[in-house]
């Protein structure tokens, strides 16, 4: 790579102060509306709200699970104000801080209950769901390679159903256009090396899962996966992020579906029990840093598959939470991945690279929050 662009702080971007400012008290004051909290939790909560907005950083208790960790990956930042510092870093640690407000890793009653649960599972049991279960008979009848096409767009416009977006900004947002589209060679990359492994890094949870488990049923069903590992989220992180239960909950939606939904959660059963389909969830993915120190394990094992990643967290995680030039090739700033690498994306922060410099002015001259409002998508291949 040329040069780095510099790393995002909230502060320098109204939308990540945004997140700081509105966002997150929004999301504290739904999860003690859908939780019986007791008095402390509350008061963990409450504090963290008003510590995002107007306090400092403070680090874990000594006593949370993974302290020494964060101890040092947050060293830099303690005491600093939360838009002072890198937005990537600073985002995942709310979510961490989150979790141990509602005593997610402590013995207790709480231990282990995802406090995102209500939302997700309202979205899996919503109207939007269920029309797109119905929705999969038609799709039945396309041909291999349209059918193919139909549910890679339906994978990447499910991104735009993120729960965090529509705390501040409503139900769902409209679609409006992709800025790129790789997906030709996307579909050529799979079809050179058909049989192999694909590795699809999930992001949300609900809608968007599901409609990923309906692609991934496609790639094993046309032979161009052998092997399919899902990669999710350990942990419950930036509200509708999937987990091994959430997986699970959306197989279980698409069994009681009946029809095709019924065919394809049936033969994911059977592929899962012949390891065709693989669930992991590697401490990794919940860390606040950007692909480039991912563990070795990991990029060996991304090296030698296709990898898809879903959604603006990833995104910003595989090119750099940076002030990117748009104009800056995709290829440049993700060559440092191991292997053949794909990004289906609704856009949904700042961070944008693998554009045409016409088309970005074009874009900000419509006057529309393009790169943040989750209108617009992306699919981008390397090599
Ligand atoms: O679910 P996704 O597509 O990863 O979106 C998450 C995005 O939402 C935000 O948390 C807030 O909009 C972004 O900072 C983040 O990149």
């Amino acid at each position: 790579m040329s040069q780095q662009a510099p790393v995002i702080i909230s502060s320098e971007s109204p939308f990540a102060s945004d997140v700081f400012a509105k966002r997150h008290p929004a999301l504290i004051e739904r999860l003690t509306g859908a939780w019986p909290f007791g008095p402390g939790q509350r008061k963990a909560l409450s504090e963290l709200a008003e510590e995002g907005v107007h306090g400092v950083i403070r680090p874990l208790p000594d006593s949370a699970v993974d302290a020494q960790l964060w101890h040092e990956w947050g060293s830099a930042y303690y005491g600093r104000r939360w838009v002072e510092v890198p937005f990537l870093w600073a985002e995942s640690f709310f979510y961490r801080r989150l979790l141990e407000a509602a005593s997610f890793f402590e013995p207790g009653p709480w231990q282990g209950v995802d406090l995102f649960a209500p939302f997700k599972q309202a979205e899996l049991a919503g109207e939007v769901v269920s029309a797109e279960i119905a929705a999969l008979d038609d799709v039945a009848d396309l041909a291999d390679d349209e059918r193919g096409q139909a549910l890679l767009l339906s994978s990447l416009w499910g991104n735009r159903a993120d729960l965090a977006l529509q705390i501040t900004s409503g139900r769902y947002v409209q679609a409006s256009g992709l800025v790129a589209d790789d997906s030709e060679r996307l579909w050529k990359l799979l079809l050179s090396a058909p049989g192999g492994t694909v590795a699809l890094v999930a992001d949300n949870a609900g809608s968007e899962m599901l409609a990923d488990l309906v692609l991934i049923d496609h790639l094993l069903a046309c032979g161009l996966a052998g092997k399919v590992v899902l990669h999710v989220k350990p942990a419950p992180y930036y509200v509708s992020d999937a987990t091994p239960v959430d997986v699970a909950d959306c197989l279980r939606a698409l069994l009681h579906g009946k029809g095709e939904a019924q065919a394809i959660s049936e033969r994911l059963h059977a592929a899962a029990a012949v390891g065709r389909l693989q669930v992991r969830a590697d401490a990794f993915w919940c860390s606040p840093f950007d692909f480039t120190v991912m563990p070795q394990s990991l990029r060996d094992e991304l090296g030698s598959a296709v990898t898809i990643f879903k959604g603006d967290l990833n995104y910003r995680r595989l090119v750099g939470d940076r002030w990117w030039d748009p104009a800056t090739p995709f290829a440049e700033v993700t060559n440092y991945f191991p292997g053949r690498t794909a990004a289906l994306r609704t856009l949904k922060s700042d961070v944008v690279v693998g554009l045409q410099t016409q088309q970005v002015g074009d874009l900000d001259q419509a006057g529309t929050s393009w790169r943040t409002s989750g209108t617009h998508a992306l699919i981008q291949v390397h090599p």
